[in-house]
């Protein structure tokens, strides 16, 4: 999502993690996984291969069978389970508000529970409404009944991050929203994570959703067997095997637009797309090829020409687009 972590940010560390549950499933069979400080991991794979046994695991609202979960060195295993819960946000499907406190006393939950004043409470639910959208002078009275499905989901998040926790889980964080909603709660999740950058893991099985929110994706079988950690555009490029390439199918193509950016040397002179001014649409030289190739779709223009600065430096033909994804080798 954002490719630079934050150095400050707390790593996490799943070794051989493993859960057997009491009927004897094998949810997760010694699965090692490493999370960047301050990075956003999805964990993506079918219904039942262990995704949320795993998001669980770390803040031990279910205890491992064997293996340990490391967050930033510390071995969560040997902590007190609450306080953990405490230093851990938790974003989950559907939200978990309580449903008779208001806006306010349900962001402000795990304050009241760490036992901070009543005014350090409500600057700190002020400031979190104002960053998640909501502006409290409007919002902060209600009830969660008095509000849409999306705004519900953004009281969720000022509440995982009330605390200043030093890792966020999420799990299916978006699936209850309408479609459209979510493209946005989307859009400003990116946002958010961009101002707090805390370490993030993400359970989703919507590919889409893990290629624009992950700074690196996990792809799981069952069992929680790791058949893939990659960027997204390594793992759209490069599937690791047959099992991943299923998995990420044939959309795979069309999505490695969105992560692949505009091949600033790869240019024509400006002259071959016709020019701006001949009606050529622009991007800037930061787009993606998918805003590249979405500006040719939408008026009919073979060709971009691309800006930096505002100023034109090249242009760009949809043969080129193709060129630009057969060139790319995002390991190298
Ligand atoms: N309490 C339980 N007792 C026994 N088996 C369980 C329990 N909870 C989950 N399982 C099983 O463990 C496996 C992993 O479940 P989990 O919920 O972690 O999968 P998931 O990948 O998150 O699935 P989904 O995408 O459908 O939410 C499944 O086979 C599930 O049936």
């Amino acid at each position: 999502m954002d490719r630079t972590a934050n150095p400050g940010a707390a790593p996490i560390s799943l070794d051989r993690l493993r859960k057997v549950y009491p009927d004897g499933t094998v949810a997760v069979d010694e699965l090692s996984l490493d999370v960047e400080g301050g990075e956003v991991t999805v964990l993506i794979g079918p219904s039942g291969c262990g995704k949320s046994t795993v998001l669980r695991m770390v803040n031990r609202l279910i205890e491992p069978s064997g293996g340990r979960v490391l967050v930033d060195g510390e071995d969560v295993t040997e902590a007190d389970p609450v306080r953990l819960r405490r230093t851990i946000g938790y974003v989950i499907q559907n939200v978990g508000l309580f449903p008779h406190q208001t806006v306010r006393a349900n962001v402000g939950t795990v304050p009241r529970m760490l036992g901070w004043d009543k005014a350090r409470i409500a600057a700190r639910t002020d400031e979190l409404l104002e960053l998640v959208g909501l502006e409290p002078d409007r919002y902060a009275q209600r009830y969660p009944h008095e509000l849409s499905g999306g705004q519900r989901q953004r009281v969720g998040f000022a509440r995982a991050l009330a605390a200043d926790p030093v890792v966020l889980l999420m799990d299916e964080p978006f699936s209850a929203v309408d479609p459209i909603n979510r493209g946005r709660l989307q859009d400003e999740f990116r946002r958010l994570h961009q101002a707090v950058r805390k370490t993030t893991i993400l359970v989703t099985h919507d590919l889409q959703e893990a290629v624009k929110l992950g700074d690196r994706i996990a792809v799981l079988s069952d069992h929680a067997h790791l058949e893939q950690y990659a960027t997204p555009a390594e793992l759209l490029a490069k599937p690791a095997n047959e099992f991943v390439e299923r998995f990420v199918g044939e959309d795979r193509g069309i999505m490695r637009l969105s992560v692949t950016p505009i091949p600033r040397d790869g240019l024509r002179p400006v002259g071959e797309a016709g020019g701006a001014d001949g009606g050529a649409p622009t991007v800037p030289v930061t787009a993606t090829l998918r805003e590249a190739f979405g500006a040719m779709l939408a008026t009919g223009h073979g060709a971009v020409v691309v800006l930096d600065g505002g100023s034109p430096i090249g242009a760009l033909t949809a043969a080129d687009v193709q060129v630009a994804l057969a060139a790319v080798d995002p390991a190298a």
